[in-house]
């Protein structure tokens, strides 16, 4: 199936990446979210990235304005039900999701293929609260993800295979490589990143070292870009959280149980970047450890 229009529900850190990309693709976009301030805040930060990369020469002027020109935004969720492919970036927790396609569904057209950006939520439960759960697949991008070259595609048990050959197709248009993982919780990425950052943070509960050195020993000793805790505050506190629960819950292995360090800052409200604080403060000119 020809996918030209792509829906975008959620406009936070990933709503925004995937919105950028599909419209540099060639795609028209339309992006929703309940709060206006999160859908102006995603359409300036779309604009300055598109900007860094015509800085950096890795596209023209026009291609920005095109792509620019392609964003269209609604609060309105019954507006996507003509799009050709809806892609839900909305907040990590199963209930909002569920909520989310029950509103939706009844506007859809029935061609549409229906996707989530979930990071550990069974695609399978997902998709079984809908009315098309053979057009039903797990969608997982990466962040940053005008940068991250990865798209996890994750089969529920009735995803038809024409529904997987046009998302495959679609990866391949926006210029990035999938990697197929079959319904299990958290799939491949985050079974495997979620728990070194959880074991993070209890590195940093029980003493063994502070923010700085652990961050610094993971940078400087095996190369990663970002220290693990450094990528839990980029991820978003809530997010890394509400991943060790649905591993936690859905493996029954006390291995994943979320650090109660992490639980405390999320119930603070210091979700990482995006709220000012996690375990760095934001607030000011560079980041400073909180602990
Ligand atoms: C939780 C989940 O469900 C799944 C996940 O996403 S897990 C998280 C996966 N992501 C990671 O692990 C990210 C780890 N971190 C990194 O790879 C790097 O730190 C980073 C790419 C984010 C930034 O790299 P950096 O070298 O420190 O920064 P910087 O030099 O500013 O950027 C590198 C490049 O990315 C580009 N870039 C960075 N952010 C960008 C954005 N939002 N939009 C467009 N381009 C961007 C820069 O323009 C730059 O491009 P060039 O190489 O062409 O110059
Ligand atoms: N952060 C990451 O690194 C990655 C996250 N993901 C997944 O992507 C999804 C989004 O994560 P992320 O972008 O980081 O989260 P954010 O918190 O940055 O953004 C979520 C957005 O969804 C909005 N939202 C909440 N409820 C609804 C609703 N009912 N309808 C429309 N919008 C809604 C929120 O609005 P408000 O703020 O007003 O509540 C917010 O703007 C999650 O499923 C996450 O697991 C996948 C890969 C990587």
């Amino acid at each position: 199936m020809a996918i030209q229009s792509v829906g975008v529900i959620g406009a936070g850190q990933m709503g925004n990446g995937i919105a950028h990309v599909f419209a540099l693709a060639g795609y028209d976009v339309l992006m929703t979210d309940i709060s206006a301030e999160a859908l102006e805040k995603a359409v300036a930060l779309i604009d300055k990235n598109l900007e860094r990369q015509v800085s950096r020469q890795k596209i023209t002027p026009a291609d920005k304005a095109a792509a620019m020109g392609r964003i269209a935004t609604t609060q309105t969720l019954a507006d996507l039900g003509q799009c050709d492919l809806v892609i839900e970036a909305a907040t990590e927790r199963e209930a909002v999701k569920h909520a989310i396609f029950a509103e939706l569904v009844p506007h859809l057209k029935p061609s549409t293929i229906l996707t989530s950006n979930t990071s550990s939520i069974s695609i399978t439960r997902l998709a079984s609260r809908t009315d098309r759960p053979e057009k039903f697949m797990g969608f997982h991008f990466m962040n940053p993800v005008p940068v991250m070259q990865l798209v996890e595609l994750i089969r529920g048990i009735p995803t038809d295979e024409e529904t997987y050959a046009t998302l495959l197709e679609v990866v391949r248009k926006i210029g990035k490589t999938a990697a197929t993982a079959e319904d299990f919780p958290a799939f491949i990425v985050n079974r495997i990143l979620m728990p070194m950052i959880n074991e993070a943070v209890y590195t940093l509960y029980e003493g063994v070292g502070n923010v700085e050195s652990i961050d610094s020993a993971m940078k400087l000793g095996t190369n990663h870009p970002m220290g693990p805790l450094e990528l839990a505050d980029f991820i978003g506190l809530d997010t890394c959280l509400a991943i060790m629960n649905v591993l936690h819950e859905g493996l029954a292995d006390t291995k994943y149980r979320p650090c109660p360090l992490l639980t405390k800052y999320v119930e603070a409200g210091w979700l990482g970047r995006k709220s000012g604080r996690g375990f760095y403060d934001y607030r000011g000119e560079t980041p400073i450890p909180t602990r």
